[in-house]
């Protein structure tokens, strides 16, 4: 239970790292926040919010692995290396296809109900 907890400790540590310190995570959290405001003043069904959950929950998620591999990826070389170039474009691409999926359903999910 010790063990469990501890790494739950480091976990929030990460989370609160990116929170205070990933311009992108922030960026998506505004995101996120302007999402539920909308979804708010919208009004949307459960089957909604349980979409827009997990499309935000995924997005902050993703962030957060695409910063850690850039971290890794520094760590293992300050020099200019095609495979360095390599994990950071396709961990940012891995993100930027999940952000236009999500826009996407967002847009499907959202314009029927103002343009009704
Ligand atoms: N060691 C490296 N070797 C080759 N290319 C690199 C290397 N580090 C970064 N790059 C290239 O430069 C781009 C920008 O790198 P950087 O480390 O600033 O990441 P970033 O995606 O801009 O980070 P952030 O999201 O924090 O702004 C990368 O996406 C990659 O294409």
């Amino acid at each position: 239970m010790y063990t469990f907890f501890k790494a739950f400790s480091y976990a929030w540590s990460g989370i609160v790292h990116a929170l205070k310190n990933e311009r992108n995570f922030k960026f998506h959290l505004l995101a996120t926040i302007i999402v539920v405001l909308a979804g708010l003043l919208t009004g949307l069904s459960s089957i909604e919010w349980f979409i827009i959950i997990i499309l935000i929950g995924g997005m902050l998620s993703l962030e957060m692995m695409n910063s850690a591999v850039e971290r890794v990826v520094d760590l293992t070389t300050t020099e200019q290396r095609p495979l360095a170039k390599q994990a950071k474009d396709l961990a940012a691409g891995a993100v930027l296809i999940y952000a236009i999926v999500s826009a996407v359903i967002g847009l499907i999910l959202f314009v029927p109900k103002w343009f009704n």
